[in-house]
């Protein structure tokens, strides 16, 4: 497993903004979406291309396009629909699946709610969308599903994940190089309600507002 804390200022700054419980959600969905465009530039490094030509006002050259089948991205709802646009605005081609997954609070089992997903993934590779990576329940439920379907590698894009959920990731997927991780900051620690410290709180009510 690949796992990749950006380090940019950039994402640094807007990660801290994130953070302010002053925040309020219109600024928060909106830094959400301008976090994803920053870590999809390193989330994609490895994304499969083809070269094709390209006829210029002047001339003919190289260029690339997106290899088939097209990439799928896959946002974990509730809070990784606030992931989505900034990740489709720089993959145009990719499609997109979805996965409702809850924690439940009190015993942190994951519920999954929601699936559509196309039935066949061979080859196919999957970006997950998931601003929290807590326990890491939630993503590791998502990765056996994904490749229960024929998935060919998956990378999760996360704003910020604490050390208690990597470590559970990698004693899960540490020796497997088809999975990748994108992190914007990883934390301290969870918290008594394996909440992540110092975190931002629930990204899914910052983004929707508390809706459950
Ligand atoms: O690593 P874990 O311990 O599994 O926790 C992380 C999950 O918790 C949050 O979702 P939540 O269950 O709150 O659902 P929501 O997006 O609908 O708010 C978050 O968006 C992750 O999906
Ligand atoms: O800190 C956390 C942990 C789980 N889910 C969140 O939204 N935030
Ligand atoms: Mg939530």
């Amino acid at each position: 497993m690949r796992v990749q804390v950006v380090d940019h200022p950039l994402v640094a700054h807007k990660v801290s903004v994130l953070r302010d419980k002053n925040t309020p959600s219109p600024v928060f969905r909106q830094l959400t979406d301008e976090l994803v465009t920053l870590l999809a530039y390193e989330a994609t490094r490895d994304v499969k291309t083809v070269e094709i030509q390209v006829q210029t006002p002047v001339a003919t050259t190289k260029g690339i396009a997106f290899a088939k089948p097209t990439p799928l991205v896959v946002p974990i709802l509730r809070a990784g629909l606030g992931m989505l646009e900034g990740m489709t605005r720089l993959v145009p081609t990719a499609e997109v699946g979805f996965l409702g997954m809850a924690r439940n609070e009190e015993t942190l089992d994951i519920i999954t709610y929601a699936e559509r997903l196309p039935a066949d993934l061979t080859g196919r590779q999957v970006f997950v969308l998931d601003p929290m990576l807590a326990t890491g329940g939630t993503l590791i439920e998502s990765i056996k599903f994904l490749f229960a379907r024929g998935a060919a590698d998956v990378t999760c894009i996360c704003l910020i994940a604490a050390p208690e959920g990597l470590a559970r990731l990698e004693e899960a997927y540490g020796d497997n190089d088809k999975v990748h991780l994108i992190l914007g900051a990883l934390d301290e620690k969870l918290d008594e309600n394996s909440y992540i410290v110092p975190g931002l709180g629930d990204a899914g009510d910052r983004l929707y507002g508390v809706a459950h």
